[in-house]
């Protein structure tokens, strides 16, 4: 197909691996000669950041990878970084009084437990699981055949068909408790994961529920470093040009070009300290939530109106501590044979975390078995953020605590009505996949079909763009 000359200039705001991403794909798409501004106003990385504990760095937001994620895997190996294995250690299920399962080092006698107390549940989960994976995987195959969607409904549409929409409209409870899976395993097994992935109960959405249960498959990893290296690795690889100012308004402008045509363009207004400063771009796109208290970014003059989506998004407070775990909180057994790393926690437990496990600095990702006086560095993630008292609650002694609030990721609540893609003519939004499900991965597919979505419809391919059948079309394509 013909191709219309490049744009001159590309807008990108924010600099977490959404934007990061994008920036790395439009430059694939687009050609050495488009001039891309990426703006950050915080760090590069978003919620991909670290935090330092005597000296050491820990993932304090996005953490694990799956072993499918087929973009962060991509991007790891193109900018030479190297992966290390996420987790390790035995993991338990605490309900307030108890902790009503525990990992054993062998892995017989987990399958023998598991088939005790819940028969083949976890196993049936496992399928059901793998099956929404097996139908997510088609997605690499459609992006790298260069195929776009317009909206996120579409885009799961022709992951899964309606069957991945209904999800969305679902909670995970209403689906598993439909698949017959029972009360006991929903509370014991599967609300501890959505407790410690997302923060949230059983009632988030099915989707992001198989997103979440996938956490429980072997093969998680992270990357040496800490995973925001991917993303000044894709701002330097894509030779974008980082602006480290915070975007206020947006507001589409004739303005005449070098050719001296009149073109329509977008006016981006932006601050760098006290400073307002403003430039012209032909595309935009928009990699950050669009609300006020996450972006505060205002679309100016637009018919029919831009507005803000109200779309919530939950509060988490990730706590780091070195010290020495209470372990009479969760089990009577003597400190020396308590041995287990991570401990999640039920809907009931009326404790004040979610969560809590050993981590490894980005570092050295040593055993978590392996220290010699009994501390190790826990991360927990609470609602609220954690007061003195309970940290003196939770460790028998400690030497340092460090804390950080997100704004994590939405407040599910099914139905989910996802916010649109294309804002206007060459006006892109990244991050209403979210309210399918957020993870790193999800932002990288969001980046890369806002790429693929934003070059064809620059150079008018609109058979790239919705196409129906593509499964069946590119089956018998290598
Ligand atoms: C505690 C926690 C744990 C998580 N664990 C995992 C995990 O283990 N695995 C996983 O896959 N995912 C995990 N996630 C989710 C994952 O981190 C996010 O889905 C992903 O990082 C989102 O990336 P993003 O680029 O879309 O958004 P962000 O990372 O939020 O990037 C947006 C960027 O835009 C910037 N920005 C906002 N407004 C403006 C403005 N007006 N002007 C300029 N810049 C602006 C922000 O400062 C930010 O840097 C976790 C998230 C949290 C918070
Ligand atoms: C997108 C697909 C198919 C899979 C992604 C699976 C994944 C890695 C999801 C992450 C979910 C999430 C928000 C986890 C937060 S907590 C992670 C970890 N347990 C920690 O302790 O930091």
């Amino acid at each position: 197909a013909e191709l219309r000359a490049p744009p001159d200039k590309i807008a990108i705001i924010g600099a977490g691996i959404g934007g990061t991403s994008a920036a790395y794909y439009l430059r694939q798409k687009f050609g050495k000669d488009v001039k891309i501004d990426l703006f950050e106003r915080e760090e590069v990385g978003g919620r991909l950041a670290t935090m330092m504990v005597q000296g050491q760095d820990y993932e304090a937001g996005g953490s694990v990878i799956h072993p499918l994620n087929l973009h962060m895997k991509r991007f790891v190996k193109d900018l030479g970084l190297s992966s290390v294995q996420a987790s390790g250690g035995l993991l338990g299920i605490y309900n307030g009084e108890s902790l009503v399962f525990e990992e054993s080092n062998w892995f017989i006698i987990n399958m023998i437990k598991l088939v005790w107390r819940y028969g083949f549940q976890s196993l049936r989960m496992h399928m059901w699981v793998e099956d929404v994976l097996d139908k997510f995987m088609r997605i690499y195959r459609y992006q790298s055949h260069d195929y776009a969607f317009s909206s996120v409904e579409k885009l799961l549409h022709a992951l899964g068909g309606d069957e991945f929409l209904g999800m969305l409209n679902r909670t995970l409870l209403e689906t598993l408790q439909k698949a017959g899976f029972s009360e006991k395993f929903l509370n014991e097994m599967i609300a501890p994961v959505m407790r410690v992935n997302y923060g949230q109960s059983t009632d988030i959405n099915a989707f992001v529920g198989a997103v979440s249960l996938s956490c429980s498959d072997s093969g998680l990893w992270a990357v040496e470093g800490g995973n925001k290296l991917v993303c000044s690795g894709l701002l330097q690889a894509s030779k974008s040009n980082l602006i480290s100012g915070s975007v206020m308004y947006i507001e589409e402008k004739t303005k005449t070009k070098h050719t001296g045509n009149p073109t329509k363009m977008y006016e981006v207004v932006y601050q760098i300290g006290t400073e307002t400063r403003s430039d012209f771009y032909d595309i935009v796109l928009v990699a950050t939530p669009l609300n006020r208290k996450m972006s505060g970014i205002t679309f100016l003059n637009f018919d029919p109106p831009i507005e803000e989506f109200h779309q919530y998004y939950q509060n988490i407070v990730t706590t780091l501590v070195k010290g020495e775990l209470n372990t009479s909180i969760f089990s009577s057994r003597p400190i020396d044979k308590f041995g287990l790393s991570t401990v999640l926690t039920t809907d009931n437990s009326d404790l004040f975390i979610n969560s809590i496990g050993i981590v490894s600095s980005v570092r050295e990702k040593e055993n978590p078995e392996s220290s010699t006086d009994g501390t190790h560095v826990w991360k927990m993630f609470s609602q609220e953020t954690l007061t003195k008292a309970q940290i003196v609650k939770l460790f028998l002694s400690y030497d340092d605590a460090v804390k950080k609030p997100w704004l994590a990721y939405p407040r599910y609540k099914p139905p989910e009505k996802c916010p649109p893609i294309i804002l206007h003519d060459r006006l892109y939004y990244l991050n209403g996949i979210e309210c399918a499900a957020s993870a790193m991965e999800m932002s990288a597919i969001a980046a890369h079909n806002a790429a693929l979505l934003a070059y064809h419809r620059w150079n008018g391919h609109t058979d790239m763009i919705d196409q129906d059948g593509l499964y069946e079309k590119l089956k018998t394509e290598l």
